[in-house]
C-alpha cells in the first residue's frame, strides 16, 4: 500500500529543503520529470515529438514555474511551445528560462484549443478557495469546446483539492497528472480522482515522517492454508443473510465467501435450503465462528441483533451490510460497515445529520470519515468509487472498479469476499480491518462479471491466483 498525504504535509516536507536553498533543484527535478511524461505522451499519441505544439497554462506560483521549465525542455526537443500566463505575473526564473529556449509568451487563450498538448500549470498545492474570475470562465470556455485533448496536469489538476478530492465547478479535466515527491490523497478520492486521468509520481527526494492521510491499495493477496491448518484453525465465517423476500443474497454471500477461501462457512437465516442447494459445503445453524457477515438480504432484526451482540461481546471481526446497518448501536474497531450512499444517508439521518444521497456521492470520503469517527469502526462507502475510513480518519482507497459491478447482488458478493478474508486474517484493530476491506474491494474488482452470480463464481479463480501458501 502506498501512503497518501495532504497538501500541507507535502509543503511541510518541502520546507527544510527550501530552507536549505534547494528550491530550484527541486523545481528542476519536478519539471524534468514532467517534461519526460509530456514527451512520452506526445510520442505515444502522435508518433512524434518534433514539430508538435504544446501550450502551458501558467499561474503565478511555483506550479507555473514547473510548467515553464518543462516548456524550456520541450522547446529544446523541437516542440513549438507557448506559455499562456493567466495571473498577471509568473515565476521569474522559469519565465526567463522559457524565453531563452524560444518559448512564446502571451496572455491570450486562442492557441489553447488547437494545442497537441495542454500543460496545466495554473495551481498546485498553493491553491485556496474557489477559482477566481476571469480564470474560472476562461477554463470553462476552453474545456466546453475541447474534444479529446491531451491535457497533462502539473502536480494536481487546477480546481481539484489535492488533500480532499473536492472539485471546483470549473476544474481542469486532465488526461494525466504528474505529481511530485509524495502522492496526494485528493488525487485518489472521488470526485477529484475522476479529473486526474492517469496519475504518476516523480521522485524529487521528499520524505515525510507524518502519519499519512491515507493509503492507496493496488495489489490483492489471499492467505492460503498452512500445512498444519485444519478447517477450524483456518477460520470459520458466520453468515447471517437473506430472508424470505431476498433469499438470493444469502446464496451470493455464502458462495463468494466459500470461493474466496475459508475453513468453513456457517449459515444462519431463512434461506438455509437454498444456500445448501447452491453451496453444499456450507454448514447451517449456530456454532463457533471467527468472524461474521451480517445483513445482506435483510435478515430478521432479532437474528441481526443476536449476531451483533455476539460479535461485540467476543470482539469478533465483522462485516455489517445492508439490513444490519440500522441495527448497529455499538461497534468494535475491527468491524467494517459497508453502506452504499443511500444507506450511508440513513445512517447519517439516524444521527440527526442532514445530508442528501447526492451530497454523500459527491464527498464520500468526508462522510465515511464522519461516520467512522462517530461509530468507532471502519466505514466503507460503496459506489463507483469506494472509500474506506478508519475511525481516526485515515482513508484506504483503491483504483476505480469496473462499472459492470453496478448490478443487483454485487454488494452481497463483496460482503462474502470480505467476510472470508476477515475469518482467515483475524484483524485485531481498525488498521488491519481496513486493509482486509481494501483487499476485498480489489478482489471484487478483479472478479467482476456481468452478473453478481458470475462474480461470486469467478472469485474462486481470482482468489486462487493471489493465494500465498504459508
Ligand atoms: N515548494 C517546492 O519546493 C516545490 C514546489 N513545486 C511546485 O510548486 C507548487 C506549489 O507552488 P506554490 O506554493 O507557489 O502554489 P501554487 O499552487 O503555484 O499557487 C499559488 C498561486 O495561486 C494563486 N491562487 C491560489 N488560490 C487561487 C484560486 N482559488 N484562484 C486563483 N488563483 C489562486 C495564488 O494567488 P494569491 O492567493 O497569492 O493571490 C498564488 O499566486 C506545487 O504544486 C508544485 O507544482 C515543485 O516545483 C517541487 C518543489
Ligand atoms: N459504476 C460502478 N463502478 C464500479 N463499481 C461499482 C459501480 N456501481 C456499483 N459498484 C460496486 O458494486 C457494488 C454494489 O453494491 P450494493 O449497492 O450494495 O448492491 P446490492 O445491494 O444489490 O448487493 C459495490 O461494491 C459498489 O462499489
Ligand atoms: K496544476
Amino acid at each position: 500500500m502506498q501512503p497518501l498525504y495532504t497538501s500541507q504535509q507535502v509543503r511541510d516536507a518541502e520546507a527544510p529543503l527550501l530552507a536549505a536553498g534547494q528550491g530550484k533543484e527541486l523545481m528542476l527535478k519536478a519539471a524534468t520529470g514532467l517534461a519526460h511524461v509530456v514527451v512520452r505522451e506526445l510520442q505515444s499519441r502522435y508518433g512524434r515529438v518534433y514539430g508538435t505544439r504544446a501550450v502551458a497554462l501558467v499561474g503565478s506560483g511555483n506550479n507555473g514555474g514547473d510548467a515553464l521549465y518543462a516548456l524550456a525542455f520541450l522547446a529544446r526537443r523541437g516542440v513549438s511551445c507557448q506559455a499562456v500566463t493567466v495571473a498577471g505575473s509568473a515565476h521569474e526564473e522559469g519565465l526567463a528560462a522559457a524565453v531563452a529556449a524560444g518559448v512564446c509568451v502571451t496572455t491570450e487563450w486562442d492557441s489553447v484549443r488547437d494545442a497537441d498538448v495542454v500543460i496545466d500549470g495554473i495551481l498546485g498545492t498553493g491553491a485556496s478557495g474557489a477559482l477566481r474570475e476571469p480564470l474560472a470562465s476562461q477554463l470553462s470556455d476552453w474545456q466546453n469546446n475541447a474534444c479529446d485533448q491531451l491535457c497533462i496536469a502539473v502536480d494536481t489538476p487546477t480546481g481539484v483539492n489535492a488533500s480532499t478530492g473536492e472539485v471546483d465547478p470549473h476544474a481542469v479535466r486532465a488526461t494525466h497528472t504528474v505529481t511530485f515527491g509524495m502522492l496526494k490523497a485528493g488525487l485518489f478520492v472521488h470526485p477529484g480522482a475522476g479529473f486526474c486521468g492517469h496519475v504518476e509520481c516523480v521522485d524529487i527526494g521528499l520524505t515525510s515522517t507524518d502519519a499519512p492521510a491515507g493509503y492507496l491499495h493496488t495489489t490483492a493477496s489471499v492467505r492460503g492454508p498452512g500445512e498444519q491448518d485444519h478447517k477450524y484453525s483456518r477460520g470459520v465465517l458466520g453468515v447471517a443473510a437473506g430472508s424470505q423476500q431476498y433469499p438470493g443474497a444469502a446464496v451470493l454471500t455464502s458462495l463468494s465467501a466459500q470461493n474466496t477461501g475459508v475453513g468453513m462457512v456457517r449459515y444462519v437465516g431463512d434461506a438455509a435450503g437454498l444456500v445448501m442447494h447452491s453451496v453444499p459445503e456450507v454448514v447451517t445453524g449456530w456454532g463457533r465462528v471467527q468472524a461474521w457477515v451480517v445483513g445482506p438480504g435483510a435478515p430478521e432484526d432479532e437474528l441481526v441483533d443476536e449476531v451483533l451482540d455476539q460479535a461485540y461481546e467476543k470482539c469478533l471481526p465483522a462485516v455489517i451490510d445492508a439490513g444490519a446497518l440500522a441495527r448497529v448501536s455499538r461497534a468494535r474497531d475491527n468491524w467494517v460497515l459497508t453502506p452504499h450512499a443511500g444507506e450511508a444517508q440513513s445512517l447519517c439521518e439516524s444521527r440527526g445529520w442532514t445530508v442528501t444521497r447526492e451530497e454523500i456521492e459527491s464527498a464520500p470520503a468526508h462522510w465515511a470519515r464522519r461516520l467512522a469517527s462517530e461509530l468507532g469502526c471502519c466505514v466503507l462507502i460503496k459506489g463507483a468509487r469506494t472509500v474506506i475510513s478508519e475511525p481516526d480518519g485515515t482513508l484506504h482507497l483503491t483504483p476505480v472498479g469496473p462499472a459492470r459491478l453496478a448490478t443487483a447482488g454485487s454488494g452481497d458478493v463483496l460482503a462474502g469476499i470480505m467476510g472470508a478474508l476477515m475469518a482467515t486474517e483475524q484483524p485485531a484493530g481498525s488498521r488491519s480491518a481496513a486493509v482486509v476491506a481494501a483487499n476485498a474491494v480489489l478482489l471484487h474488482h478483479e472478479a467482476a462479471g456481468n452478473r453478481a452470480l458470475e462474480t461470486a463464481q469467478s472469485i474462486l479463480e481470482v482468489a486462487r491466483s493471489h493465494r500465498e501458501e504459508s
